[in-house]
């Protein structure tokens, strides 16, 4: 047990109907770990064991060096945004930022001033009154993130976060999780399907083909590698 290590899963199965997952990895604490793989390779099914929503049928999770095993989702140290980023319809960008701190929305002033803050950071100041319906997907991407800031929890799962966005959005995006990233010293593991996300943002890689973790690579490997058919697919090697 080491708890320089951000995540450890230890000989964790999961075991669905048609299919068997298994996982073994270390992720040392403080970089940018992209996780990469073929539709079905069992991306999200990583992330929801690490975040609790999913318990394994065997093995365990720990992260920052203690076992997960019996913990809620609120109970670990991890913030998780989806894809869809989650907002509610019919509250404003501030008080969604605000479930971040309390879900109850028992808000104290300080709270308030943290929320202001985090919505600076992300750079939409003056956006806290609107509905999200009224902003465009890259900037409720960033309320997500900045949902995700307020929480200060040491590790951070992004499940594709640009996956709508254009390519001029990405790369502002990718350059904002960068900087939070420095600011916030926390570890960062992204599923991407798309190579320039490693290449642009990435420390290191996790490689996900038919349910195991089969490349965890310093990013400049990774990219040199030609040895495995579903990582040069990925790469646009062939
Ligand atoms: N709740 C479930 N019950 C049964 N099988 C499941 C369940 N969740 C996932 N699976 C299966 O586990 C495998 C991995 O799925 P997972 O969603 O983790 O893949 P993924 O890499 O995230 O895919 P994508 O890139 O398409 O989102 C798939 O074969 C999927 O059908």
């Amino acid at each position: 047990m080491n708890p320089e290590n951000a995540v450890e899963l230890v000989g964790v199965d999961i075991l669905y109907d048609t299919t068997a997952l298994h996982f073994d990895c270390a992720v040392a604490s403080g970089g940018i770990v992209a996780v990469a793989g073929a539709s079905g390779s069992g991306k999200s099914t990583l992330f929801h064991v690490i975040a609790g929503f999913e318990e394994p049928d065997r093995g365990e999770v720990r992260i920052l060096g203690k076992t997960m095993s019996g913990q809620a989702p609120s109970e670990r140290p991890v913030s998780v945004i989806f894809q869809d980023n989650n907002l509610f319809a019919h509250l404003d960008i501030a008080t969604n930022v605000g479930f971040g701190i309390s879900p109850s929305l028992r808000l104290s002033t300080g709270d308030r001033v943290r929320i202001d803050d985090a919505l600076g950071r992300v750079g939409l100041d003056r956006f806290g009154k609107r509905l999200p319906s009224t902003l465009s997907g890259g900037e409720r991407q960033r309320v997500a993130l900045a949902r995700a800031l307020v929480r200060h929890r040491p590790l951070l799962l992004l499940d594709e976060p640009f996956a709508a966005l254009d390519p001029g959005m990405r790369s502002g995006m990718r350059a904002l999780l960068r900087d939070l990233h420095e600011q916030e010293n926390n570890t960062i593991l992204m599923i991407t399907h798309h190579p320039d996300d490693v290449r642009a943002l990435a420390d290191s890689v996790l490689f996900l083909d038919q349910g195991r973790i089969i490349a965890h690579d310093p990013v400049e490997r990774f990219l040199e590698r030609r040895d495995v058919a579903a990582i040069n697919r990925f790469l646009g090697n062939e």
